[in-house]
């Protein structure tokens, strides 16, 4: 395996020192045998072109081989052949060799037989260089492979790139005391709710000033009222007895046969005047006859039913219970619960006069 390669070596130093002759019995009119000392003392910038066209001729000459062993190493070879005139050196030899190592890396398949003479002084390097560029050669492969796995890792990068949008939440976890802040607004919402009930409660709070029979609800605020009327309103109720629900009333008023006008009244409306209001009171076994809005109704069959007691559904008995309705729960349907309780219409005691001074005419 060594003695090609010594040989190819040889046949190569022997060639350039062929090469090498001719030139110099060319160029150097002179036969002096030292030609390079010679050339480069005598004409120092002929010296520089003579370097140059050698190493011209040498290139040209040698093109194929030089070309790959500048390929594998200009430096080296260059410098050993400047320095050492005598081309029998084996420095290009070890340049060879050095190329060799060189040119694994690259392409040197042609110099497989070089590359197998610097084998022969190891086997073990040929096998591991040559695995070493393919493992170098496969690394750039799998360095590719690993690009492509950058990507993934890019992708984990950008997972964890993903990732920061939970950080996005963080500054929503900031917004979140804003939210917190929104949460202590519910308490201003309740006030605001208290607003609301304020409509209602001031609906309610006309109850207590009436129940009290006192305007004692002058320097009364809204929040204040809220609380107290929904007490008072618990107050105000009364349990019914069995059978007399707002259904049972509904039911009631539905049959027309129930008379709930009264008992010994005409078809037709009546005309009350206040005095003959004053005297359906309740008592003495009389109904109880109220006005609403200028109508007169039969409160008696509905007394038992009133959820606010009898008591207080009599207060307005004989007159007008406009006020006081109103005043308690102006939002109950009258006309919708004793509509069926209407008597007549309320006149005023001279329109009934000259009603009765025109019948007594007639
Ligand atoms: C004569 C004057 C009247 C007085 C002083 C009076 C008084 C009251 C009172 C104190 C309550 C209880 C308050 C409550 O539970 O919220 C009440 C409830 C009620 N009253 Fe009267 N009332 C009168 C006339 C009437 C009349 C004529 C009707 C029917 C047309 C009526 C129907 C009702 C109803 C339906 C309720 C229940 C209201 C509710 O639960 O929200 N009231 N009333």
């Amino acid at each position: 395996m060594g003695w090609p390669g010594v040989g190819s070596l040889a046949a190569t130093a022997g060639y350039f020192f062929s090469r090498s002759q001719p030139n110099t019995d060319k160029k150097s009119p002179d036969p002096t045998s030292p030609t390079p000392p010679d050339s480069r003392s005598e004409p120092p910038s002929p010296a520089a072109d003579e370097h140059t066209p050698e190493s011209h001729d040498a290139d040209v000459s040698t093109s194929p081989p030089l070309v790959d062993e500048e390929d594998g190493s200009q430096n080296t070879p260059k410098a050993s052949a400047s320095s050492a005139p005598p081309p029998v050196l084996a420095v290009p030899t070890l340049s060879l060799n050095d190329d060799s190592s060189d040119n694994d890396n690259a392409t040197g398949v042609a110099r497989g037989s070089s590359g197998q003479t610097s084998v022969n002084g190891s086997k073990t390097p040929q096998t591991t260089p040559n695995d070493a560029p393919t493992k170098t050669r496969m690394q750039p492969p799998s360095l590719v492979a690993t690009s492509p796995q950058q990507p993934t890792n890019t992708t984990n990068t950008t997972t964890p790139s993903l990732m920061p949008p939970p950080p996005i939440p963080r500054p929503r976890q900031t917004p979140q005391p804003n939210r917190a802040p929104p949460t202590l607004q519910p308490p201003r919402s309740s006030a605001s709710s208290l607003h609301t009930p304020p409509s209602a409660a001031g609906l309610r709070v006309p109850p207590t000033s009436s129940s009290s029979s006192s305007s004692s609800g002058s320097g009364l605020s809204n929040s204040t009222l809220a609380p107290t009327a929904v007490k008072k309103q618990a107050s105000r109720k009364v349990v019914l007895e069995p059978g007399y629900s707002p259904l049972d009333w509904a039911a009631r008023a539905a049959n027309p046969n129930n008379q709930l006008r009264g008992a010994g009244l005409p078809p037709g409306l009546l005309r009350v005047t206040p005095s003959m209001l004053k005297t359906q009171n309740g008592r003495k076994g009389r109904d109880a006859w109220t006005s609403y809005q200028g109508k007169v109704y039969n409160i008696s069959p509905y007394a038992p039913y009133h959820p606010g007691g009898k008591g207080e559904l009599l207060r307005g008995a004989g007159k007008d219970s406009a006020q006081l309705f109103a005043e308690i729960h102006p939002w109950v349907n009258w006309d919708g619960i004793l509509g069926e309780c209407l008597v007549g219409i309320l006149v005023s005691e001279n329109d009934i006069q000259a009603e009765n001074g025109l019948d007594a005419m007639d």
